[in-house]
């Protein structure tokens, strides 16, 4: 981020030609372009910030992720019982922004802000809210230096399809036109599958497909997002399916043995995501009680998917087309956070589910004398997180033993986060090129270089000029 510092460097030092070159283009490297994405997720917002190089952005992986704030406070539509406040949750990390982009940046800084899948759910519940959210957001967006591109809720194929433009961007494949890889997000309230397949997914499921040209190569893309398959969402889907008895305790397979927590039954069957009634029971809560069993609680989440009917010629779950899987895929967001907890990345299917069979099973105390820095929500969770994921990855999704592997549980490519903001951006800035763009006969070094010698000969020729030139005019004075 130092821009003008390298133009002082050439003016006062005294450098040889290949310095001087070099120097010359550093400067014009060194003059970057920034641009601000709020990623307002059912669970949390940050704000990343990117930048690139202000003469190439039309280069893959030129873009890069140089900062990331994590806002406060749960995420934005937490707000809709005070939707005037949610603005002010972002100031810090908008200040922090601020001070991170040089002056001269601001105002040609594009700033987006993108909700999902939890804004996604309150403007189910309440469109008005919702609205009185985004209005609080915008507001406090509006009036930063930056050049403000809007708030809106970006819909699920858009989540999932960006997130997979990330992923290719990231690691390069996309210019090089080679084989891509799919993306699957694991978030609070969704979950998205994004992967290359055959022109055949729009004529079986229109809105599963995407198409994108990029490079001068076309992709037909497979995507689907699963509102209300996000790992809360996910819990609260089960804890649903096993309080429907109405008892006052329920012995749950997906939390440690010893585990015991009171749970009103509101925080379970107020989500616009649990269809089912509270059961007619005059209690207001029940005790959540663990008994650590993960291949019983394999049994309960597969019971949250529907795998009942599919209209069309193979499905994933809840009668939603899916294509056969096309790998390797690069799985991020909560996918990541809890199988690297877990110690889960690596290794076939058959040892992860030993080795959760073993996590699920110890002792909720141990459990917590042995992490006594981890936020106890998460590690409550993990046993449940980790079922739920192998259970959507292989039930939902059918990824079988042999394909496991084609898996890579992923948080950052080449220091940029995995995640739908970085390919939204691309695509609002058009900084992604439908056709490949013509390669220069020489790179801008070599421009510089050639400018450079250039102007060298011409210095000489002119040096040459003056001196023959100069004698002879003095010969005909003497001859005079
Ligand atoms: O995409 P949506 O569904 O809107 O949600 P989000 O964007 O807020 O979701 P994240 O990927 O940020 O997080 C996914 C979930 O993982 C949780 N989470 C975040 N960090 C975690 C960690 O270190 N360990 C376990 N869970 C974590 C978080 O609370 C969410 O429930
Ligand atoms: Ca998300």
């Amino acid at each position: 981020m130092e821009h003008r510092t390298g133009t002082m460097v050439v003016c006062l030092k005294h450098v040889g030609i290949t310095d001087w070159v070099r120097e010359v283009e550093n400067v014009s490297l060194s003059i970057s372009q920034y641009g601000i994405v709020l990623d307002a997720g059912s669970s949390h917002t940050a704000v990343y910030i990117y930048e690139w190089p202000a003469e190439k952005d039309n280069d893959t992986g030129r873009v890069q992720q140089t900062h990331s704030c994590k806002v406060q406070g749960a995420g934005i539509s937490s707000y809709s019982v005070f939707p005037g406040q949610a603005g002010a949750s972002l100031k810090s990390c908008m200040k922090e922004a601020e001070s991170l982009i040089p002056l001269s940046r601001h105002l040609e800084t594009p700033l987006y802000l993108g909700a999902t899948a939890g804004m996604r759910l309150l403007r189910m519940e309440n469109q008005s809210l919702s609205d009185q959210v985004l209005w609080s957001v915008e507001e406090v967006l509006q009036s930063s230096p930056f050049s403000y591109q809007g708030a809106r809720i970006i819909t699920g194929q858009e989540e999932g399809a960006f997130g997979w433009v990330t992923v290719n961007y990231l690691s390069d494949r996309l210019k090089q036109g080679s084989g891509t890889t799919g993306a699957l997000d694991l978030g609070g309230a969704s979950t998205q599958i994004s992967f290359v397949a055959n022109q055949d997914v729009a004529e079986e499921s229109a809105e599963n497909a995407v198409t994108f040209r990029l490079y001068g190569n076309d992709y037909f893309l497979y995507t689907h997002s699963f509102l209300c398959y996000g790992k809360d969402q996910a819990l609260k889907l089960a804890l649903a399916q096993q309080t429907q008895s109405g008892d006052s305790s329920v012995l749950d397979p997906c939390f440690h043995p010893g585990y015991s927590v009171d749970r009103s039954y509101f925080s379970v069957y107020s989500s616009p995501c649990v269809m089912a009634g509270k059961p007619l029971v005059s209690r207001d809560s029940f005790t959540h009680v663990g008994a650590g069993n993960a291949s019983l609680c394999q049994e309960v989440v597969r019971r949250i998917f529907n795998f009942s009917s599919c209209s069309f010629s193979r499905c994933s779950f809840n009668r939603v087309y899916q294509p056969p899987l096309q790998g390797p895929f690069g799985a991020f967001s909560a996918f990541y956070f809890v199988m690297n907890f877990l110690n889960l990345t690596s290794g076939s299917l058959e040892s992860s589910r030993e080795k959760l069979e073993r996590y699920c099973s110890r002792p909720w105390t141990q459990i917590k004398q042995q992490h006594p820095d981890v936020k106890e929500k998460y590690l409550a969770e993990y046993c449940f997180s980790g079922s739920y994921i192998l259970s959507l990855l292989t039930d939902g999704y059918n990824f079988t033993s042999d394909t496991w592997t084609d898996i890579t549980f992923i948080k950052k490519i080449s220091g940029s986060d995995a995640g739908w903001t970085l390919g939204y951006m691309l695509n609002l800035t058009n900084m992604i090129p439908a056709e490949a763009p013509d390669t220069p006969p020489l790179p801008h070094a070599g421009y510089v270089t050639l400018l450079f010698f250039i102007s060298l000969l011409l210095f000489f020729l002119l040096f040459l000029c003056f001196r023959f030139l100069w004698p002879h005019r003095n010969s005909q004075t003497q001859m005079i």
